[in-house]
This record gives structure tokens, C-alpha cells and sequence, in this order.
């Protein structure tokens, strides 16, 4: 007998007009006495549906700690964090497990893929966990534009290292999720695997619709954004749109070593 699979409806998105994420006064304090640090300072911050957002700022800055309190995988000391117009801190253990499986999208610097499954089964890996059967048209226009069909077969042992993450990238787009959440997506990959890799995620946003927020250290992979967030000290401290890597560059060069901002001109 074949087994039915029970399906599961994704959680409904937000409506129309909502961003797709957005943060009032985030602050996240770790520690206490001597080692007390304060990694986001009430950051007020918007990620509005279809853009792609470069979040940059020298090491200690706060970028990693301000992308898991937005994810839902951090809690925040005080302030309030929406995925959609969902708040987080409204919901249980169970409301955030399903919100950041059926609303946001991970890519990792480590691909995290699993060895034993294909490509294929290992871009449709949540969405069977949650019982969901994928969007079958979506998938097809996912798995085309990341340029992976001739490899769906094959084990991430048998991808090079910008394939699988273009395999991570699109299990992190098959569920549709209102954002995409990439932390240092490319810092394993050559220049020319990360440039296939951040065009993916570009095209997602350009020609898809999706929303993106990465955190990088790389001029580079900031230029392929819309924006750039730059945070220094748990804050932002600036923002660029339509970036270049010289402007971002010439703009990280006025953070001193210490991470602190130098005034410009
Ligand atoms: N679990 C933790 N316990 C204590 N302090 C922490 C913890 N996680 C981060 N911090 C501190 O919070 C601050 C911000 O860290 P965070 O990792 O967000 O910075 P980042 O900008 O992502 O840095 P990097 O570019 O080096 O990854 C740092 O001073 C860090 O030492």
C-alpha cells in the first residue's frame, strides 16, 4: 500500500505593504558584571519585500547576532522582532519552529547539506519534514535558474563547493519563504563560485521576487545588493544603496581596527 503523505498549507505571508522583516530597538545584551557586551544597541532596522540587503561592519560588530535575533534563532534582550507581521516574541518553542520553517530561508557558510541525500532531496528536505508538498512550478523555475537540473542526481561529495551552495540556496528558496536569511554565504568559495552564487541569490531577488539579507565581510559580495547596511558597535551606523565594491570598500576603510567609526572628510 502506498503510504499518503498528509500535507500541510505553508503558515499564510503577510499581507501586501507589510515588509518582509523589520526590527524596533533590538538590542541583545550577553553576559553581565566584567563581561557584559552589548552586541545590538536598539537597532531600528526594514527589510522590505523584493530587495537585497548587505549587512557589513568590521568583526565583533554585531552583523551575526542582529541576523539570528531577526531569523528567530537568538532571542533579543528587549525590542521587537517581525518576520512578516508575525512578532516573535509572541510565539512559543512550536510558533518559531514552524515560522522559521515555513517563513524564512537559511544559507550558511557551511552548505550543511546532507551527504547521504541527493540534490534533489536535499533542496526538498524541509519541506518533507514539514509535510509539504512542494509547488512543483516553483521548484522547476528554482532549480532552473540556479542552473542545477543536470546535477539534481548527484551527492554533495560529488558537487564542487559552489555547486553545493547553490544547492543550499535553493532548498532555501523551495519553501517561498518571505526572507532568506545568508550568513557569509560565499566565505568558502573562490571568487568565481561565490560570483555564481551571489548572482543566484541576486536573480532570486531581481527576476523571483524574494527577499535577501546577507551578512558578509567581502566589498564584493556586497556590491551584488541593493543595500548596504554597515553596523559598527551593535549600530547602524550608515547605509548605501546601488553599492559598488570600491564604495564599500572606501566606506569600511573609515571603521579603525578597533571596529570604531572614523569620521569621513
Ligand atoms: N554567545 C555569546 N556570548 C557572549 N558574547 C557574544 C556571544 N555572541 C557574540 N558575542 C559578542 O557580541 C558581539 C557581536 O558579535 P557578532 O558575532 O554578532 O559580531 P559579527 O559582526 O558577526 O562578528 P564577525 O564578523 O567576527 O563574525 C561581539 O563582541 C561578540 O564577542
Amino acid at each position: 500500500m502506498t503510504p499518503v503523505q498528509q500535507t500541510y498549507p505553508a503558515v499564510p505571508a503577510a499581507p501586501a505593504g507589510v515588509p518582509a522583516a523589520r526590527g524596533r530597538a533590538l538590542t541583545k545584551v550577553y553576559g553581565r558584571g566584567d563581561t557584559r557586551v552589548t552586541a545590538l544597541d536598539a537597532v531600528d532596522v526594514e527589510f522590505r519585500r523584493g530587495e537585497f540587503t548587505a549587512i557589513m561592519g568590521p568583526s565583533g560588530s554585531g552583523k551575526s547576532t542582529l541576523m539570528h535575533c531577526m531569523a528567530g534563532l537568538d532571542s533579543l534582550t528587549s525590542g521587537q522582532a517581525w518576520i512578516g507581521d508575525a512578532e516573535l516574541s509572541a510565539l512559543d518553542d512550536t510558533g518559531l519552529t514552524r515560522l522559521r520553517r515555513d517563513r524564512v530561508g537559511f544559507v550558511f557558510q557551511a552548505f550543511n547539506l546532507l551527504p547521504t541525500l541527493t540534490a534533489l532531496e536535499n533542496i526538498t528536505l524541509p519541506m518533507d519534514i514539514a509535510g509539504r508538498a512542494p509547488d512543483r512550478a516553483w521548484l522547476d523555475e528554482v532549480v532552473d535558474a540556479v542552473g542545477l537540473r543536470p546535477r539534481l542526481g548527484h551527492r554533495p561529495t560529488e558537487l564542487s563547493g559552489g555547486q553545493q551552495q547553490r544547492v543550499a540556496c535553493a532548498r532555501a528558496l523551495a519553501g517561498r519563504p518571505e526572507v532568506v536569511f545568508a550568513d557569509e554565504p560565499t566565505g568558502n568559495l573562490d571568487s568565481r563560485s561565490g560570483g555564481s552564487v551571489l548572482s543566484f541569490l541576486r536573480s532570486s531577488v531581481r527576476e523571483m521576487g524574494q527577499t535577501v539579507v546577507m551578512v558578509t565581510h567581502d566589498p564584493v559580495a556586497a556590491a551584488y545588493a541593493d543595500r548596504v547596511l554597515f553596523l559598527a558597535d551593535g549600530r547602524i551606523v550608515d547605509e548605501m544603496t546601488s553599492p559598488t565594491a570600491e564604495r564599500v570598500l572606501d566606506r569600511m576603510k573609515a571603521f579603525d581596527s578597533a571596529g570604531r567609526v572614523v569620521e569621513v572628510g
